[in-house]
């Protein structure tokens, strides 16, 4: 049986080189590693609405601007996504979890050391080359 993919939007909060991460919970799926903040689109909501959305929800930013940056399909064992990546460059307010996440600002030199979900590695490639 063909796994339903589900459509994720995932933004790049890049800033002097930095970028902003939140670590996922453990419980979840791909639980215990970082990620870039976002999540799944709803019915009746446009990829930029839930940027917007689980940004405000999730690290407290308002978004003002982005810019598409790679769409990637990725078959996990479990589960199947598409994320949409954008870089977000423009916003009101300083990222900060809400959720009790944990956070932090890496260069995006060390991400490659970081333990990230699978499909996120065509994230890092791509933003190297920024
Ligand atoms: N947010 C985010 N999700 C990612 C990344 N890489 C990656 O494979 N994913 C996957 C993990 C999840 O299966 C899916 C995102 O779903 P999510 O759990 O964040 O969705 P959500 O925020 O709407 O959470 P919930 O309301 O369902 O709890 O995309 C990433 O860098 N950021
Ligand atoms: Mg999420």
């Amino acid at each position: 049986m063909t796994k339903k993919r589900v459509h994720v939007a995932v933004g790049v909060i890049l800033a002097d080189q930095q970028v902003f991460l939140t670590k996922r919970a453990d419980n979840v799926h791909q639980g215990g590693k970082w990620e870039f903040p976002g999540g799944k689109v709803e019915a009746n909501e446009t990829v930029y609405q839930a940027l917007s959305r689980e940004l405000k929800e999730e690290i407290g930013i308002e978004v003002l601007s982005c810019i598409p940056l790679v769409e990637i399909s990725h078959d996990y064992v479990d589960k199947s996504v598409l994320l949409e990546v954008f870089i977000i460059d423009n916003y009101l307010g300083e990222p900060s979890a809400q959720e009790g996440q944990q956070e932090a600002w890496f260069e995006v030199a060390t991400l490659s050391t970081l333990d990230f979900p699978a499909a996120n590695i065509e994230i890092i490639n791509k933003l190297k080359g920024c």
